[in-house]
């Protein structure tokens, strides 16, 4: 295909194994952040941004979604769930010595995912976030002298040569991380394989103003139609405390025609209503996910 495929990078990280078994030869390229990545792809510097969205443990990347409402507004046209495994990395030299770890590095929603395991296990030890479990590798491995950890996956220990003194260490071991597929255009590319789970629409439903019963009405235009819908998320406006979106998932493509009723009857309500996306969605197992 020949496609240019931009995400979270250093190599290594969970958002590059997603894109190594969803993208197989095509030309991935890292990013620091994950605004770098959307602006990439709304640049037209790559044709896809794989970029996290949500965390089984966790809950939603934040800056994803923010980014993807308030500034750089790029179609989702595919979804990817990975299975997440996370291990406590060192450099091989600090092997017999983690619990004396001077600090821990991750990214953020890596940390979090292992809160219970560092509280038991390295208490009091510092934590700092880094843009990306990778990212906290390579720096363990730039720093062989210092007794340091990272919290990454499989890929990084080998990649930066650190050894995994302790396994599987997230809280909750039913750990997925859901990762969105961004283009310039809302086309449908990808083929239905072994990995398709059915087909998602993400809307973003901004209320007129708050009213009694207001998201119940907007809840009542999907219900009565039978469209099930899969996740209702709020977050703020920003435009000040107390006004909030809704992003909702509803199972089916969007230009269903009782996917377009609802849209029709949430706006006669005076709410304003957008897509976001409609497109197909994939689940890696756990072994599949573990090739990178
Ligand atoms: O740091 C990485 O390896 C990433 O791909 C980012 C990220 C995230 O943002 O949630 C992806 C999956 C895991 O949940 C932890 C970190």
């Amino acid at each position: 295909m020949g496609y240019r495929i931009g995400y979270l990078g250093p190599e290594a990280t969970f958002t590059n194994m997603a894109v190594t078994r969803f993208f197989p030869g095509e030309v991935s390229i890292p990013y620091v952040t994950i605004p770098d990545c959307i602006d990439a792809v709304a640049a037209g510097e790559i044709d896809y941004a794989v970029v996290p969205l949500e965390n089984a443990i966790e809950g939603s990347v934040n800056i994803t979604i923010d980014y993807l409402v308030h500034e750089q507004p790029v179609p989702i046209v595919g979804e990817i769930t990975v299975p997440i495994q996370q291990h406590l990395l060192v450099h091989p030299s600090h092997a017999d010595a983690w619990r004396e770890a001077k600090m821990v590095y991750s990214h953020p929603h890596a940390i979090a995912q292992c809160h219970k395991f560092l509280s038991q296990h390295l208490k009091g030890t510092p934590v700092e976030d880094v843009t990306s479990t990778s990212a906290a590798a390579r720096l363990v491995a730039q720093h062989p002298e210092e007794n340091i950890a990272a919290i990454a996956n499989e890929a990084a220990a080998e990649k930066y040569g650190l050894a995994i003194v302790q396994r599987s260490i997230h809280t909750h071991q039913n750990n997925h991380t859901k990762f969105i597929i961004l283009h310039q255009t809302p086309e449908r590319k990808f083929q239905k394989n072994e990995d398709y789970c059915g087909e998602k629409a993400t809307l973003m439903v901004t209320l007129p103003s708050d009213y009694a019963g207001a998201l119940y009405q907007v809840l009542a235009a999907f219900a009565w139609r039978k469209i099930n819908l899969s996740k209702i998320e709020s977050r703020p406006m920003k435009t000040g405390l107390g006004n909030y979106f809704f992003l909702i998932d509803v199972e089916g493509e969007h230009d269903s025609v009782l996917l377009s009723g609802a849209k029709a009857e949430l706006e006669a309500l005076g709410c304003s209503v957008s897509f976001l996306g409609s497109y197909p969605c994939y689940s890696f197992k756990q072994n599949e996910s573990a090739k990178s």
